[in-house]
């Protein structure tokens, strides 16, 4: 992705080949800032404070820490005890599970002196295959709005809807949600996005950045504004990301995803999901009663923070002091709310046998 005329992944490797580089994701989008990690610590502490976020790519920046730990001590034991830590960063989004079980794999098949330079490879492929698997979202993706396109008037603006930040800065590049408008908008299709501002973080302001970045056209609006703007025709179509989609095709995703699903289904607008395919879980069938959702601080829910006039990063209190507050940071739009999910293969339904057959070596022995 371009920033400012520089292509940017939102995770590389130093030049030393011992370090990552991120952007600070708790700076922007009000100054890119680019931070390096060569720890396990510093991997950890940056997944749990949002440094880095979205479920692509903590995956991958959990893994660069687990090779980081291996770079210190390649003992089995070390490398069980260091999953443990990462593991436990963040509970909902599978794919930094997914990630660190396949390095953990990896690397315990191989004598230790093997180690440290298998672990950096893993981690290497693990970042290239994400960038490639959200292009061919991206693909598919396209599909879907050139159809909406074409069903609409001619010189029509096809408005699509989306919720938090599914676009390369929570990926490796691309995005999931947001490759597909990204290609439309390269193809010269007339898009206008809805970004929802995804309270209490703010996700939105990303997407907002990124769409900003890369010149298409969009709105911010509050989380609630989705049901009026759906109910007055002005969405043609919802697509999100996700953390997690269970066998069954339930979908977790950011809080607030189910709300807008259910809006869309009551106003006959498609909800669509896109997804590489290490964000299905096998392991899961029901996402309302199996995902852990993960709840965080109730100070991210009663401050908000922005740029002051001068220039300065601001936090201020906007509930009265010590009011208690719940912060749900996902939940689960159960498959029956899901029109169709949008993979790296293709197209298909929410549920298990869609899904299967899809990915058979996926569900072939899953409950
Ligand atoms: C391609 S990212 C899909 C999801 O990870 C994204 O929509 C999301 O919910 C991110 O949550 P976050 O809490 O910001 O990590």
């Amino acid at each position: 992705m371009k920033i400012d005329g520089k292509q940017y992944r939102s995770v590389w490797l130093s030049d030393d080949k011992k370090s990552i580089h991120i952007f600070n994701q708790e700076r922007l989008p009000y100054s890119l800032e680019i931070l390096t990690l060569s720890t396990m610590a510093e991997a950890a502490d940056a997944i749990v404070t949002m440094k880095t976020r979205g479920a692509p790519l903590i995956g991958v920046v959990g893994a660069y820490g687990l090779a980081f730990a291996i770079s210190e001590d390649t003992s089995d034991r070390h490398i069980e005890d260091s999953y443990k830590v990462l593991v436990e960063t963040r509970p909902t989004a599978i794919n930094l599970k997914w990630a660190l079980q396949r390095l953990k794999q990896a690397v315990l098949n191989v004598p230790e002196i093997s180690r440290k330079e298998l672990a950096f490879k893993v981690c290497a492929d693990i970042a290239d295959e994400d960038v490639e698997l959200c292009k061919n979202i991206g693909i598919h993706g396209l599909e879907l709005i050139k159809q909406i396109a074409a069903a609409k008037p001619e010189g029509e603006t096809v408005n699509i809807m989306t919720h938090c930040n599914a676009g390369w800065l929570a990926t490796v590049d691309w995005g999931t949600a947001l490759a597909p408008i990204y290609m439309a908008y390269n193809e010269g299709i007339d898009v206008h996005v809805w970004v929802d501002e995804t309270r209490p973080r703010n996700q939105g302001t990303l997407t907002a950045f990124e769409l900003g970045k890369h010149g298409v056209k969009h709105t911010l609006i509050a989380d609630n504004a989705g049901g009026h703007l759906m109910q007055h025709g002005e969405v043609d179509m919802v697509i999100v990301g996700t953390d997690r989609v269970t066998a069954n095709g339930d979908v977790c995703n950011k809080i607030g995803t189910y709300l807008k699903a259910l809006a869309a289904k009551e106003n006959r607008v498609p909800f669509y999901v896109a997804l590489p395919s290490p964000t299905i879980d096998p392991e899961v069938a029901d996402g309302v009663k199996e995902i852990p959702i993960e709840q965080r601080a109730g100070q991210e829910q009663s401050h908000v923070q922005g740029i002051t006039e001068l220039g300065k990063r601001g936090i201020v209190n906007t509930a009265p002091e010590g009011t208690r507050c719940a912060n749900y940071a996902f939940d689960v739009t159960p498959a029956e709310l899901v029109t169709g999910l949008i993979t790296e293969r293709g197209f298909c339904d929410a549920n298990r046998q869609s899904i299967k057959k899809m990915f058979p070596e996926l569900l072939s022995s899953s409950k």
